[in-house]
């Protein structure tokens, strides 16, 4: 089948256009080939390129930035996939979509599940809520996969960052009061490859299996297993990395740490939809000492 996915250069799509070698024709994409803030340049690229499979990692991903750029943040991480669905349905194709914890208020005690009504407290959010309801309109076989804390060993992540600022300072201050799971960029393309080719009969068929994707379309909450704060992920970073110098690791609260855009207190998804119709996932902490040995 021929696969079309966006975000080449981006922490997911980078993983992405390596683990789904195999399963296709990959026509991997970055900005300047199809900037989706231009609408005009995302149709036609659909249109020259006609996959059979949109896969759209790609998104406007600077949280407190968006809260100052409202319009290309929509356009970017709603309207874009929203045109990308309209392309897919006149196409046949179905598409793979990728969305946040962020769309959650973050006030419920438990995890969150795909029946838990979101309440986005950010433009970030927001837009991209916007960007899942306009996938789900096109009536497309789709997957949406929401996730959460992404890191991985390329880009800009919580990871890069804690490694970087353990090397220049004696003490860090990060929040202990917002819960969440850090997921690893490379397990979250794993784990699309697995449903693509389990959707696709092992991968050896070469159009659209319509039957079973649409047996499966919707909605999945896909994150590592557990959960921590920032300050426990820290800490964990500091623990696995080896040759960082070891800072002091002091918690602090989120008004402490005053930022543009408003985070969920406790954005942890409950995976259970997705581990039953597809694949297992791991435990937070043993991916990130995976990712970083
Ligand atoms: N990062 C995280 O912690 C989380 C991310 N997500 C979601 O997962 C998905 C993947 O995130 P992640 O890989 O971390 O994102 P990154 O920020 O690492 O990558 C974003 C990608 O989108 C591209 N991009 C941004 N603007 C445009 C544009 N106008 N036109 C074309 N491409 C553009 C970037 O290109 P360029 O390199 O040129 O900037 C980059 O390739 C996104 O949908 C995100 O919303 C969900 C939960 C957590
Ligand atoms: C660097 C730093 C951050 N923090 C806090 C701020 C914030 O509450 C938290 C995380 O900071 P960041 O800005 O790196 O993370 P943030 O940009 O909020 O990460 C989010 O990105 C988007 C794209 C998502 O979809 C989310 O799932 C989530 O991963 O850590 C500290 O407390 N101390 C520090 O020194
Ligand atoms: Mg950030």
């Amino acid at each position: 089948m021929k696969i079309l996915l966006t975000g080449k250069t981006g922490q997911v799509g980078y993983e992405l256009e390596r683990t789904l070698q195999g399963l296709g024709e990959i026509v991997a994409l970055d900005r300047q080939q199809m900037d989706l803030a231009n609408l005009d340049q995302v149709r036609d690229v659909i249109r020259s390129v006609k996959p059979q499979l949109i896969i759209n990692p790609a998104a406007y991903t600077a949280v407190d930035l968006a809260e100052s750029a409202p319009d290309l943040a929509m356009r970017i991480n709603a309207d874009a996939p929203g045109v990308m669905a309209a392309e897919a349905k006149k196409l046949g194709a179905a598409m793979i979509h990728y969305s946040t914890d962020y769309v959650f208020d973050g006030d419920k005690a438990e995890s969150y599940t795909e029946e838990d009504v979101p309440h986005p407290q950010s433009v970030y959010g927001r837009s991209k809520l916007a960007g899942e309801q306009a996938i789900q309109a096109a009536g497309i076989p789709h997957l949406i996969l929401r996730t959460s804390w992404i890191y991985g060993l390329r880009g800009k992540n919580f990871l890069l960052t804690v490694q970087r600022l353990a090397q220049e300072r004696d003490e860090l201050r990060i929040v202990a009061d917002q819960f969440g799971a850090p997921t690893w960029s490379r397990t979250l393309a794993e784990v699309t490859a697995h449903a693509i080719c389990q959707l696709q009969g092992g991968g050896t068929q070469a159009n659209v299996d319509h039957a079973a994707w649409s047996a499966h379309s919707g909605l999945y909450h896909v994150t590592a297993q557990g959960r921590t704060s920032w300050h426990g992920f820290t800490q964990a970073i500091i623990a696995h990395s080896s040759g960082l110098k070891q800072p002091k690791v002091t918690p602090i609260a989120t008004q402490d740490y005053p930022l543009p855009a408003k985070r969920p207190q406790n954005s942890v998804l409950s995976s259970q939809r997705f581990m039953q119709a597809f694949c297992r996932l791991p435990e937070w902490e043993a991916a990130l000492k995976l990712c970083v040995d």
